[in-house]
């Protein structure tokens, strides 16, 4: 066969799990047809008995090993001479051998003139671009990037795509191979340049497929079943809950004492916690300010005075004994809106219209967390330099109204609104068009699906349509689309409890 055979071609190395139920010629012939049938071009095989009952049952390019293991060099396939002779003999048209640079019993030389003294092809087990570099100066034929992560140290989970684009720097003839399990893989080793690629164990080792799907199963079925210890500390009361997925077994609220500081906060959730001790496997805390690689910062001192970069999550893991998740409020509001609210699994961002304003953004199934998001904080110079949240909130509206000579709290301001009064009405309307700005703004920024809309303000009567008013006039492609959030107050809890059970 010439090189050119194996381009753009996908290759299915078929190496049961050594001494497992599938470790039988039958099964291996089994493997290597049904692979070809379904668009395989050739196949990789070990042992010389294997390659020898592959090729009476087809006549695809065979890549024929030996994998041995010996007591004084770590190289594993095909280490010895006889080993070429062995696999020419049983109708390898292709010999790989490990290139990598550790003691071994036959030089790479003497390997590839035996493979070449029979008219085959070689193929070079690499670990790293200078395995590549050697053995192209000794003249391999293709470069494999198959012993990547396989030379000391713990095994990778990932493909090694980067070294698949560096030898494609050195030669064209470069086979992807190792730890590819996904097609999205396969299909990134081609885009790195790879001329064909070799899928093994996610085709053929049926136990070690298995155990993957075992493994997800139980840890997902165990997640599941195990509760969260839910805390959404805000400025003026805190939240603490026990919940499993979306229900909430049991909550309590008390007062986030301000004159108190982090050690005392979390110190009256234990108090409260303790009711539900052992129910629980992991602590999931939202928080009111910034969560930066587990410390808690505040953005806004006048919400809640909190000293800069607190470790509440070691704190928390120490307290409670379980490990712990933290993210800002917003955040797991967005997080549980989108997966179980009215952010529908789309691509969400979520505003909170409440005292201050928060939000938090969801692309491609992930939260963005750290400082994304603090909508609440955004300036700008039509406002003065002013936060939006100190020139929209509700705490702006009570000031707004007092100045205008009325004392009245946001939801009665929406009361008088309501009724008819002009200055209440001036007040909703300014802080629903500058809301209606920043969603503007939001769908140039992230082109979500859906504007989820919450908060006490938010969620006032009327305040969803004053602000959709203020956006009719976009073209529908830049008109974002809001929608009313659907899990109320306990969006934070019931995020911050799923994403603490999907990170640890
Ligand atoms: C390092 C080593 O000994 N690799 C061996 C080489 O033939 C096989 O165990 C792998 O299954 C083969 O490389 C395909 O890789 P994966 O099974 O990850 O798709």
């Amino acid at each position: 066969m010439r090189k050119e055979d194996l381009n753009l071609s996908l290759i299915v190395s078929c190496q049961p799990v050594p001494d497992g139920a599938m470790d039988e010629a039958v099964f291996v012939a089994g493997f290597a047809r049904a692979a070809l049938a379904a668009g395989a071009r050739a196949l990789r095989i070990e042992s010389s008995a294997y390659v020898a009952a592959v090729r009476s049952a087809v006549d695809a390019p065979i890549i024929g090993i030996v994998k041995r293991d010996l007591d004084d060099s770590p190289v594993r396939i095909t280490p010895f001479i006889a080993d070429v002779e062995a696999l020419a003999d049983a109708g390898a048209d292709i010999i790989a051998f490990d290139a990598t640079d550790r003691p071994r019993p036959a030089t790479i030389e003497a390997l590839l003139a035996a493979i070449k003294a029979r008219g085959l092809l070689s193929m070079a087990d690499c670990s790293c671009l200078d395995d590549a570099k050697r053995a192209l100066a000794a003249g391999a034929d293709f470069v494999g990037s198959t012993m990547s992560g396989y030379v000391g140290g713990p095994e990778p989970a990932e493909p090694d795509i980067a070294l698949i684009a560096a030898m494609r720097q050195l030669t064209p003839y470069v086979i992807a191979e190792g730890r590819i399990r996904t097609p999205q893989q396969a299909a990134d080793a081609v885009r790195a340049g790879a001329c064909a690629v070799v899928v093994g164990s996610a085709i053929t080792r049926t136990e070690h497929v298995t155990s993957w799907f075992h493994d997800a199963v139980s840890t997902a079925f165990s997640q599941r079943d195990a509760a969260t210890l839910a805390i959404d500390i805000g400025g003026t009361k805190t939240l603490t809950a026990l919940v499993r997925g979306v229900q909430v077994l049991a909550e309590a609220t008390i007062a986030t004492s301000r004159e108190a500081g982090p050690d005392d906060w979390l110190a009256a959730i234990a108090e409260q916690a303790k009711h539900w001790s052992g129910r629980y496997e992991r602590v999931g805390i939202a928080v009111t300010g910034l969560i930066d690689e587990g410390r808690w910062s505040a953005l806004n001192p006048a919400t809640l005075a909190i000293p800069d970069g607190y470790p509440l999550v070691a704190q928390a893991s120490k307290l409670f004994g379980k490990p712990a998740f933290a993210v800002n409020d917003a955040q797991a509001a967005a997080w549980g809106e989108h997966r179980f609210g009215a952010g529908g699994n789309e691509d969400t961002v979520f505003l909170t219209i409440s005292t201050g304003i928060g939000g938090g953004v969801v692309i491609n199934g992930s939260p963005l967390l750290g400082l994304a998001g603090h909508f609440g904080l955004l300036r700008s110079p039509t406002l003065g330099e002013a936060p939006l949240e100190d020139v929209a909130s509700g705490r702006w509206m009570a000031t707004e109204a007092a100045r205008s000579g009325h004392q009245a709290e946001a939801p009665e301001i929406f009361e008088h609104a309501r009724n008819g009064a002009a200055w209440a009405q001036t007040i909703v309307a300014q802080s629903a068009l500058r809301v209606a700005l920043l969603c503007r703004d939001i769908q140039m920024m992230f082109a979500p699906k859906r504007i989820v809309i919450g908060g006490g303000i938010g969620l006032s009567s009327g305040y969803l349509d004053a602000i959709s008013a203020h956006l009719v006039a976009l073209p529908p492609h830049l008109a974002p689309h809001l929608v009313a959030a659907s899990l109320g107050p306990r969006a934070g809890i019931i995020g911050a409890a799923d994403l603490a059970s999907r990170n640890g």
